[in-house]
């Protein structure tokens, strides 16, 4: 069993951007390649999940045989990120789930690394997710780590669909917040593209 695997959430609508998203250009590269090319340096095993209904199968499978990963495809469509996360979680077989999502430009390894470090101290204190906080509460679930034990509680309340926010599912792992400072002083790598606008005039 890998300890970590990444999960990289590739399924949205992108309705803001006009659809694709994951392959939409910024800078010269596919957006999805962002978070895959730090999984890659840092030997993460991951599986990239996209929408129920393929978006463009012939870029979804060369994304496959560039990166070494593994494709899955949300099992109902609509349910927003919580079913990416369940459906990257059952084809990984690991003890901790890093999930990303696809449309972060500014990640960097440093992060994702002490993202990582993170994992003893959870371990430690029985929390089963690492989620980065910002100073005025805002936090980053989708920038963030997850235990194994977390899954059944997941599929839970996906079977239920009663409440599929991040943060009713976040509610019931007794959380680790860490200070989102710590992975970038400036906190740019939580930076998302979200519309045409962000992919011309995000700055260096
Ligand atoms: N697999 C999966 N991923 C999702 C789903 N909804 C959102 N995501 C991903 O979660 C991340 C954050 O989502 P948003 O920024 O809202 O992106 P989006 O939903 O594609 O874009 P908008 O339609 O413009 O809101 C992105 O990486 C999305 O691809 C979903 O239903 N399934
Ligand atoms: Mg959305």
């Amino acid at each position: 069993m890998f300890i970590i695997s990444g999960i990289i959430l590739s399924g949205g609508k992108g309705e803001r951007i006009g659809g694709k998203k994951p392959f939409r250009i910024f800078k010269g590269k596919y957006l999805i390649n962002y978070p895959s090319d730090i999984l890659k340096s840092l030997k993460i095993p991951f599986t990239t999940v996209f929408a129920k209904n393929s978006v463009d199968i012939e870029l979804e499978k060369k994304h496959m045989l560039t990166y070494g990963c593994s494709i899955s495809f949300d099992l109902v469509e609509n349910m927003g990120p919580l079913m990416g996360i369940l459906c990257g979680m059952r084809v990984l077989n690991a003890k901790w789930f890093l999930v990303l999502p696809c449309d972060c430009p500014y990640i960097t390894k440093k992060a994702v690394k002490t993202l990582i470090s993170n994992i003893k101290f959870a371990e430690r204190d029985n929390n089963l997710c690492i989620i980065p906080r910002h100073e005025n509460g805002y936090i980053e679930p989708l920038f963030a780590l997850y235990s194994r034990d977390s899954m059944p509680i997941l599929n839970k309340i996906i079977m239920e669909q009663k409440n599929l926010s991040i943060r009713y599912f976040i509610s019931h792992l007794n959380p680790k917040y860490i200070n989102s400072k710590t992975l970038d002083e400036s906190k740019k790598i939580f930076k998302n593209i979200n519309t045409l606008d962000d992919l011309i005039n995000c700055e260096e």
